[in-house]
């Protein structure tokens, strides 16, 4: 019998649902994440969005951050959104005290980069590898890539069209044109913002293409 791949999304905390809900839409079998017994079970894995801290700290607590060190080093596939890029980085600005990552990725990333008064905005992305048309993405309290790595490829930045979303404002576009929000080193992928919110499954169809190869 031929099976697709299992796809694991970490459920220590964030929006684990609608990452599951994305890749029922794909036709993916998509499985939560609590324990290093569900970790070894799992072909690719994605790792939410929510609040870094509390993941790492549950991650800590639950003795899933060696395994899933584990795992990432010996090659499986991961894809991290917002929070979830902030786990796979090995480099942190604005970490909380002591706060630790997976690691994996060779990028500096800086948590809630966009400032504290814009908690929230959407913009249009152009993503190449993505093709047309351009990506409508979200970012809530959103990081953003300071630097990255020589094997480490940019996917998107922020173009500086951003609209404001709810009680938020757009951010001065001045300060964050050019910014990295999407990269991709190998078989681990990362985004500043949460494809999980919108209809758009071409980032979790990209991620699916990587744990095929993979
Ligand atoms: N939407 C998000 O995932 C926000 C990330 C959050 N600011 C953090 O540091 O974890």
């Amino acid at each position: 019998m031929t099976t697709g791949p299992t796809i694991g999304v970490l459920a220590l905390q964030g929006d684990v649902r609608e990452h599951l809900a994305i890749l029922e839409t794909l036709g993916a079998r998509g499985a939560p994440v609590r324990t290093s017994e569900e970790l070894d079970g799992v072909d690719g894995l994605i790792i939410p969005g929510g609040e870094s801290t509390t993941m790492w700290r549950l991650a800590r607590s639950f003795g899933l951050l060696e395994p899933l060190r584990k795992h990432i080093h010996d090659g499986l596939p991961a894809y991290g959104s917002c929070a979830g890029m902030i786990m796979l980085a090995d480099r942190l600005e604005e970490a909380a005290p002591g706060q630790e990552t997976i690691g994996g990725l060779d990028i500096t990333v800086r948590r809630n980069a966009f400032g504290r008064q814009v908690d929230s905005f959407e913009a249009e992305l152009d993503f190449p590898v993505l093709g047309e048309p351009p990506m409508r993405a979200v970012f809530i309290r959103a990081p953003w890539v300071e630097g990255v790595g020589e094997r480490v490829e940019v996917l998107a930045r922020v173009a500086g069209r951003a609209t404001g979303r709810g009680v938020a404002h757009a951010p001065d576009s001045e300060a964050v044109t050019g910014r990295i929000v999407a990269v991709r080193a190998g078989r681990l992928l990362a985004t500043s913002f949460h494809p999980e919110l919108t209809a758009d499954a071409r980032i979790h169809a990209h991620f699916l293409e990587i744990v095929k190869e993979a």
